[in-house]
């Protein structure tokens, strides 16, 4: 059966082109004929389920633990495979690769020949004769004989399907990439591993058919969410994805080359690998917001969701949602490592800012004693000696305060007998401390601090100053206290990315406050104990979300931890992702050429200490996926600029569309003039995509070029220079090059990050500032 959508050559068209398409037709249908079969094991397994389901209602809880136990895991496999059915993915199958016989030609326990080199006389005279088949999906899927109808992409046997090259073949002939919508068979590309050899497949010749599946990826419209690549994952890619998890595995790449691609593929294949391990959860750390809406979709398509949480830098502290934007000078004195310092400055001084009275006083004894300003002073000086957190220190401080008291009483001379003493020093404390003047005096004496309300107190300047006493110099201190009176005095209004971490640090420094233990809500999974399988299902079926996300809200610490783009974290934010992997295996993923932050020597220690001494793997990724060559060789001119001798990535294709460059008004560009040119340009490329359009424009104009491209339609998103990380769009519009890299001192990096953004388009809108020649390319892009 011919696939509907088929492309099919006209009556009239040559011979030759008749009979290619009647070949494609043939390898369409045999490989329908496979997703046929897949589907009706698939629905068998589905009926099994239902069975079981409904024996298991009937019987209720009997038979034995691992009965019941087993009976479950089965109902288990049968409701993924409904989950995923129903669900409508795309391309369940997508590809298959066609081996020689291995070198021993045994079979593994998934039924594929284990070893990965052909064996001796495999191919003679360059005639071979293919030994197995192998089809690949998204997950596996066994016959009734449990012979491999679909291996998952993450198995073993699969490795050889992106790995192989022409260079390096391995067993591998031919490789297909099938295209299908539902369950039915659209398209499929071969690429021939050994285009010498002729090879049989009981007896018939091998075909090849397309041009290869990458180019066909490569060249699909971009959305405003991103798709797996787990059909066309290439080889140097395959190596970080299943890279074994041992401490530290460091990626780096240019822009484009899959590292955000990989690093989420990679958090499925250790799902997959071992679920057991990383039932601890997966942390994905994203710089953005924007980007977590763009990557989100993946792992759900690969199967995976329950065990991961990608979270945004502004995002990684419970109740704390960063929206508010500090320009580079505050983030450089909030990134910095001096922040620790003061902040444990600033939290102590901040006790001092309680409502207490400058003495106290108690009667005891029948008496009167008086702790004076200089004692209590004193007594929470020596209190902060102790090590643990500022609010854990109150009980101790409380206890200085008795023994001070004591003291003064006299009574520690009166009583010589220890044990009378200790029993009158006991009833001593008693009276005092359920004094409720008492209480009263040292809740304000030593407040319960929260980490906003020490962050506001930061706001006054005179107060900073003191605290900030050679960490931070007068303009740094005006700076810092400036943006943080954005948090008014109760520390309740928006935060920035940068404020989160200083929030986590905070919460260190502080330390939770006692209290009660809440209650936790029974969960029917606990009682599965063992049955980690079930535990995943629960979690990756959409009636699993509750629990995944009080699981979120309630982890702090991951068995693996991925940052994406980490370049750009400061070394306040290293701490805070370094906290919540103490104990985990870690994947850093990154390219210092799209640095944002200006001092990276600084930003390297801190990760050094986030990451320890844990030994490190480094993998370089070098291919250009997103970039056509033209728009690749452009950008690596700033490149150039930013961090000369730095070499970009190979761009993998090129359209043989060179950027287009125009001009706003050569003389300075009135804001009217470059709204009007950028609405034109945006539009002009709108019309030549099918897909999304960027536009990115220095990080104070953001709000502007919204208005200015309102009216133009969702495909087209308005984006300051620094919220394009990561992203990508078919065609992107970048205005004003000098406006982007004059904001910072990273602003030529961060520039360089915008001009890698298009798929296959790119538009530079110059002003006056800029400097273009007669035609219009600006200064900072010539040669
Ligand atoms: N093997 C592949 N097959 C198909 N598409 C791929 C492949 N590798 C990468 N891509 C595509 O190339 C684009 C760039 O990938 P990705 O965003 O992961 O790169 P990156 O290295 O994180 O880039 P940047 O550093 O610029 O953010 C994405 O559209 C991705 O889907």
């Amino acid at each position: 059966m011919a696939a509907q959508n088929a492309t099919h050559a006209p009556d009239h068209a040559p011979d030759a082109v008749r009979a290619a398409d009647s070949v494609r037709d043939r390898e369409i249908a045999a490989e329908q004929t496979h997703l046929d079969s897949v589907y009706r094991r698939l629905e068998e397994k589905i009926h099994e389920a239902e069975f079981l389901m409904d024996d298991a209602a009937k019987r209720g809880q009997v038979g034995t633990p691992g009965a019941l136990a087993e009976r479950d895991a089965q109902v288990f496999q049968a409701g993924v495979h409904l989950h995923r059915l129903n669900s409508e993915y795309e391309d369940f199958l997508f590809g298959r690769i066609d081996l020689l016989l291995g070198k021993d030609g045994k079979k593994g326990p998934d039924g594929a020949y284990t070893s990965v080199e052909p064996a001796e006389g495999a191919i003679v005279d360059n005639r071979a004769a293919i030994a197995e088949t192998l089809h690949i999906g998204r997950l596996g899927v066994l016959d009734a004989d449990y012979a491999p109808l679909v291996i998952d992409w993450r198995a073993p046997a699969a490795a050889p399907f992106y790995r192989a090259t022409p260079v390096a073949p391995g067993r591998v002939v031919r490789r297909r990439v099938i295209r299908s919508k539902g369950r039915q068979v659209l398209g499929v590309e071969d690429d021939l591993m050994r285009p010498e050899v002729t090879a049989t497949l009981d007896g018939e010749e091998l075909p090849a058919i397309g041009d290869g599946a990458l180019m066909a990826a490569l060249g699909r419209a971009r959305s405003h969410t991103m798709r797996d690549i787990v059909a066309s994952i290439q080889a140097e890619q395959d190596l970080v994805i299943r890279a074994p998890a041992a401490s530290v595995t460091e990626v780096e790449g240019g822009p484009g080359t899959g590292k955000t691609a990989v690093a989420l593929h990679r958090a499925a294949y250790l799902l997959y690998q071992d679920r057991r391990r990383y039932a601890g959860g997966i942390l994905i750390v994203s710089p953005t917001p924007l980007l977590v809406a763009y990557t989100e979709g993946v792992l759900p398509s690969l199967g995976e969701e329950g065990q991961v949480a990608i979270r945004a830098l502004g995002s990684l502290v419970d109740g704390a949602e960063a929206t508010a934007y500090d320009p580079p000078a505050v983030s450089r004195i909030k990134g910095s490592a001096r922040m620790q310092k003061l902040l444990r400055k600033a939290a102590r001084g901040a006790l001092e800012l309680g409502t207490a009275p400058d003495r106290l006083r108690v009667v005891a004894f029948g008496g009167r004693l008086e702790l004076d300003a200089d004692a209590l002073h004193g007594i929470r000086q020596s209190a902060l000696g102790g090590t643990a957190p500022v609010n854990l220190l109150r009980p101790r401080a409380r206890r200085l305060i008795l023994d001070a008291l004591w003291t003064q009483s006299g009574a520690a001379r009166r009583y010589t007998d220890p044990e009378l003493a200790a029993e009158v020093r006991q009833g001593f404390d008693e009276d005092i401390a359920t004094e409720p003047e008492f209480q009263e005096f040292l809740d304000a004496w030593w407040p319960e601090l929260a980490p906003r309300g020490v962050l506001a107190a930061m706001a006054d300047e005179r107060l900073l100053s003191r605290w900030a006493r050679r960490l931070l110099n007068p303009r740094e201190v005006r700076r810092l206290a400036r943006s943080l009176q954005r948090l008014g005095d109760r520390g309740n209004g928006p935060l920035s990315v940068h404020d989160v971490a200083l929030l986590d640090e905070l919460q260190l420094i502080l330390g939770a406050p006692m209290r009660p233990a809440r209650p936790r809500e029974a969960d029917p999974l606990d009682q599965l104990t063992g049955l980690e399988e079930l535990t995943t299902f629960a979690d990756r079926s959409s009636s699993g979300r509750g629990r995944r996300e009080r699981l979120e809200e309630e982890r702090t610490d991951y068995a693996h931890v991925i940052v994406d783009e980490a370049q750009d974290l400061t070394p306040m934010q290293w701490r805070m992702v370094g906290r919540r992997g103490r104990h985990a295996t870690w994947t850093v993923v990154g390219d210092p050429a799209q640095s944002s932050w200006s001092d990276p020597d600084e930003a390297a220690l801190a990760r050094d200490e986030a990451l320890g001494t844990r030994p490190r793997r480094r993998f370089t990724l070098t291919v250009n996926y997103r970039n056509p060559a033209e728009i690749a060789d452009l950008a690596a001119k700033v490149l150039a600029l930013a961090m000369p001798g730095m070499r970009s990535p190979d761009a993998v294709r090129s359209t043989g569309l060179t950027p287009r460059f125009a001009v706003a008004a050569a003389d300075g560009a009135a804001d009217a003039e470059l709204a009007r040119a950028t609405a034109a340009e945006a539009a002009r490329l709108l019309g030549e995509v099918d897909g999304t359009v960027g536009v990115v424009v220095a990080m104070n104009r953001r709000e502007q070029a919204r208005r200015w491209l309102a009216g133009l339609g969702d495909r087209v998103v308005a984006l300051g220079s620094l919220e394009a990380k990561g992203l990508e769009y078919d065609a992107t519009l970048v205005v004003s090059p000098a406006e982007i890299a004059d904001e910072s001192p990273a602003g030529l990096r961060v520039l360089y990050v915008a001009l890698t953004r298009a798929t296959q388009q790119l538009t530079v809108l110059s002003t006056g500032r800029d400097e273009p020649d007669a035609a219009g390319v600006p200064d900072l892009l010539r040669d």
